[in-house]
């Protein structure tokens, strides 16, 4: 596993089934969340504060493995015990263990090894559903979720619950779905391209020979791709073409300059190659997703996905791109928790009205600066959670 974190919960038993385990079985990555009791619960002096009683509290926890590794997703389940929700108590409550709600192919393509390595069903959620959910819940539910980022500064946005809809949600996994999000569970998949996250890390892995994929995001990190690229500079012998409002330094082709020289991959330094494929696809799918913004008339996309990974390069070519095409219209959001939409959503289907009759009440900020400038990837400060970070949450019932 390479990722772990958290969010805390304070919730009521009663039939609040918080205490879950649900999985997003994606392309390229198995997302799991789950719900750990904290011991002593019952003397948080929330309880009080909120005017609930019987309250649950704990942890909501994020983990993710890679597809390929499912064996080692199943050890995890089977070791931590979370078929058992993580509860010691388990007789408070209902004992309909035979299924853990799971979304993505995978739940379809894994339901077999589930039944026959833990002895479980998969109760399969659709996948757009569980994303609008999950994101839902997460721009409703959690302060300091969506940001945006630009000139290299994160800054939180705050969403006013009644000015939400409509917005696009383009989720950037393997590949890429733009769903068009006009409340709970209203919904349209507009739009999508294969052109994703699983085409930076394969075509990344083919040609650097990087052997995972963070090794891959940390030498586009130190890459140039003015090498690889072929500019508007290039082609116009240095000028910009501002008639069709292109400056010099524009991406005129992705990779056009390799063309023109009698170099070999090897002759390629793989953080330049790198930096090109990351800048070629983020550039793309920013401007596949204002195009569909466009379209509906839509001003708010929120990126979500692991392709994103916080990474300081991906979210300014993102932004930048959906900035330059919409000519400053349309802005370009992401989300703190942006790979486990899927995996959240899935996990709210276990009560169907939870979202909305979950109110959760932030009793913490996160623990970091917003607007920090460093630029490192799989930062914390950059978007990418981390084992150290959590959010503080309470819920309850309404
Ligand atoms: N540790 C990792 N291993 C593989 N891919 C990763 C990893 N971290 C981020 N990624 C990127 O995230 C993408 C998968 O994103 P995700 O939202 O989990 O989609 P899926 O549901 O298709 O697995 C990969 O294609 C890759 O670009
Ligand atoms: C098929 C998928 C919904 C699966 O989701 P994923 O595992 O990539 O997150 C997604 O890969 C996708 O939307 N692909 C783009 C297909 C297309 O619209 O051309």
């Amino acid at each position: 596993m390479d990722h772990h974190t958290e969010i805390e919960i304070h919730g009521n038993s009663n039939p609040i089934q918080i205490s879950r385990l649900a999985l997003d079985i994606g392309g390229s990555l198995i997302k799991l969340v789950y719900f750990s009791r904290n011991s002593g619960d019952d003397e948080d002096p929330l309880n009080d504060s909120v005017g609930v009683s019987n309250a649950v509290n704990g942890r909501l926890h994020f983990a993710k493995f890679e597809t390929t590794k499912i064996n080692d997703c199943l050890q995890f389940i089977s070791a931590n015990k979370l078929l058992l929700g993580g509860f010691q108590h388990q007789e408070n409550f209902s004992n309909d263990r035979n299924f853990i709600k799971a979304t993505g192919g995978g739940a379809y393509k894994f339901s077999d090894l589930f039944k026959e390595k833990l002895g479980i069903r998969l109760e399969k959620e659709d996948e757009m559903d569980c994303l609008v959910t999950g994101a839902n819940f997460l721009l409703k539910a959690v302060n300091h979720e969506a940001f945006t980022y630009l000139n290299g500064q994160k800054e939180f946005v705050q969403i006013d619950h009644n000015d939400l809809y409509p917005y696009l949600l383009v989720n950037i996994g393997s590949g890429v779905s733009m769903i068009k999000v006009d409340g709970d569970g209203k919904f349209e998949r507009v739009s999508g391209t294969s052109v994703g996250g699983g085409t930076f890390w394969g075509l990344g892995k083919l040609l650097t020979k990087c052997q995972s994929f963070d090794e891959l995001l940390e030498l586009s990190h130190q890459g140039n791709n003015r090498v690889i690229d072929m500019l508007v500079g290039d082609i116009y012998g240095g000028m910009d073409y501002s008639k069709i409002g292109l400056s010099s330094t524009a991406i005129a082709s992705s990779f056009g300059r390799t063309i023109s020289n009698n170099k070999e991959l090897q002759d390629y330094k793989p953080e330049d190659i790198s930096r090109s494929l990351l800048r070629m696809i983020s550039n793309n799918i920013g401007q596949i997703s204002y195009l569909n913004a466009l379209r509906f008339g839509l001003k708010r996309i929120f990126f979500g996905g692991f392709f994103i990974r916080g990474h300081s390069y991906t979210l300014d070519t993102i932004s930048v791109a959906v900035h330059f095409w919409s000519k400053g219209e349309a802005k370009a959001m992401f989300l703190r928790h942006e790979g486990f939409l899927g995996a959240l959503g899935a996990f709210m289907s276990y009560e169907r009205h939870s979202l909305e009759d979950l109110v959760v009440n932030q009793s913490e900020q996160l623990q970091v600066d917003a607007s920090s400038g460093t630029d490192k990837n799989c930062n914390p400060l950059k978007g990418d959670l981390n084992e150290t970070e959590s959010i503080q949450c309470s819920v309850y019932r309404a």
